[in-house]
């Protein structure tokens, strides 16, 4: 069996590309990265480590690179002949690489009428659907019609905690141990994909935002929190308390959004954010605060891990989510200038004040009480 997998960073190369070859696969790795599309090339095997007390390896072999930018060709052959394709490139950089799988997958059409499953990995809700989208804007109606009948975009949530990395083995990757692959298996035609360690769903909801809404929303905060009390640091912010408590207070708000909306198990549920509170303070694992808070407007977009959980708190009790207000100031004061959006969303501080940014990264409007407990919360954390 072959696989496609656009980007080969932290998670194509950690977590995808090795459950991938744990399934019998070939996986041919698409990037824009010279260096490492080469390095595959050259060694057709990485190995993967664990962030534990005994720190396993694994080897991933019957790999190899494609250069995006020098080889769309050879892009379009190995998607014509492939049995899976996947991507985490990153929300942002779905849309660029539409056209690449579009003519991959117009060449397939020629070759074969097989079915095939297309999943997009990346922290967002609706990732594979965004993709979709991008492809079939690339299309004629005729062809839309074909892809209807043999291509399925089903959606999926990946978690697994991967940091930069700073091996001196430049396709080697330290993970943590614990992972989870969970797939929307009603938008599949065909046969599910025989990956091991796939979790197949017949409805991804409750997962992605019990995922995005709890892993990704208590990570954010503690890398802003975080960033803004001076520490370079995940797991060291955690030994702060008072980072400690807002990012346990904010994690029982989008709790009980939760437990309300999905009936979770109160305990089962509570369990899950204990633990995964000890993956963010994991001691085998260098996580910067800078990587985990990355592209601060991205992830002050609506429907992602703060704004969605605060707006949903609102609509369901009637109140104010106090603690995830702080949070979403955090992310607006985040001034780490490296960082574009960061940069961005400075700028426009300055130049229009915070209030104007609230309503343009937010979506927030001015006349609620959450925007007025957003903008309270940023001027008291920035007067410190
Ligand atoms: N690192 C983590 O712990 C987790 C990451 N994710 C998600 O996985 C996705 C990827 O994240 P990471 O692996 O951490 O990022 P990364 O930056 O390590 O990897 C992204 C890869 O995509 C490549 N890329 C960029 N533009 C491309 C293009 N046009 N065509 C092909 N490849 C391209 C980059 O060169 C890079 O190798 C993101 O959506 C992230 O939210 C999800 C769960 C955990
Ligand atoms: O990849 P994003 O969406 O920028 O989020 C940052 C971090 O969130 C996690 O996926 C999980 O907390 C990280 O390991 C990840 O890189």
């Amino acid at each position: 069996m072959k696989a496609v997998h656009f980007g080969a960073g932290n998670i194509g190369r950690g977590f995808i590309g090795l459950l991938l070859y744990q399934s019998g696969f070939e996986t041919c790795f698409v990037d824009v990265n010279k260096e490492i599309v080469d390095l595959l090339n050259e060694k057709r095997q990485y190995t993967v480590q664990l962030a534990n007390e005994a720190q396993e390896q694994f080897s991933v072999e019957n790999v190899y690179g494609i250069n995006s930018v020098e080889n769309p060709e050879q892009v379009a052959e190995a998607i014509a002949h492939s049995d899976l394709v996947t991507a985490a490139v990153g929300p942002t950089i779905l849309p660029m690489i539409a056209g690449a799988i579009a003519n991959g997958l117009k060449k397939r059409l020629t070759q074969t009428k097989k079915e095939l499953t297309i999943i997009a990995c990346e922290n967002m809700i609706g990732g594979s659907a965004l993709l979709k989208e991008k492809i079939y804007e690339q299309l004629t109606d005729d062809e839309r019609g074909q892809f209807d009948q043999y291509y399925s975009f089903p959606n999926a949530a990946v978690d697994r905690i991967v940091p930069n990395q700073i091996n001196e083995d430049k396709l080697m990757v330290t993970v943590e141990p614990f992972y989870e692959w969970i797939v929307d298996q009603s938008e599949i035609k065909g046969v599910n994909p025989p990956i091991h360690g796939i979790t197949f769903v017949e409805d991804l909801q409750p997962y992605i935002e019990r995922k995005l809404f709890t892993v990704n929303t208590g990570h954010a905060v503690v890398a802003y929190l975080g960033y803004s009390a001076g520490i370079p640091y995940i797991a060291e912010s955690l030994q702060n308390k008072e980072i400690r408590e807002m990012t346990a207070c904010i994690l029982q708000e989008t709790s009980k959004y939760l437990i309300t909306k999905y009936s979770f198990d109160r305990k089962a549920h509570m369990d899950y954010v204990e633990k995964i509170i000890q993956r963010f303070a994991n001691p085998y694992i260098s996580d910067e605060t800078t990587r985990v808070g990355r592209s601060p407007i991205r992830k002050l977009n609506k429907n992602d891990r703060l704004i969605r959980p605060a707006t949903q708190y609102v609509e369901m009790f009637h109140e104010t989510p106090n603690c995830l207000a702080k949070g979403i100031a955090a992310a607006l004061s985040y001034d780490y200038l490296n960082d574009p959006e960061a940069k961005e969303i400075q700028e426009k501080i300055q130049q229009k004040g915070v209030e104007n940014a609230i309503e343009t990264f937010t979506g927030l409007k001015a006349d609620t009480d959450l925007f007025t407990a957003v903008c309270n919360n940023y001027y008291e954390l920035v007067s410190k």
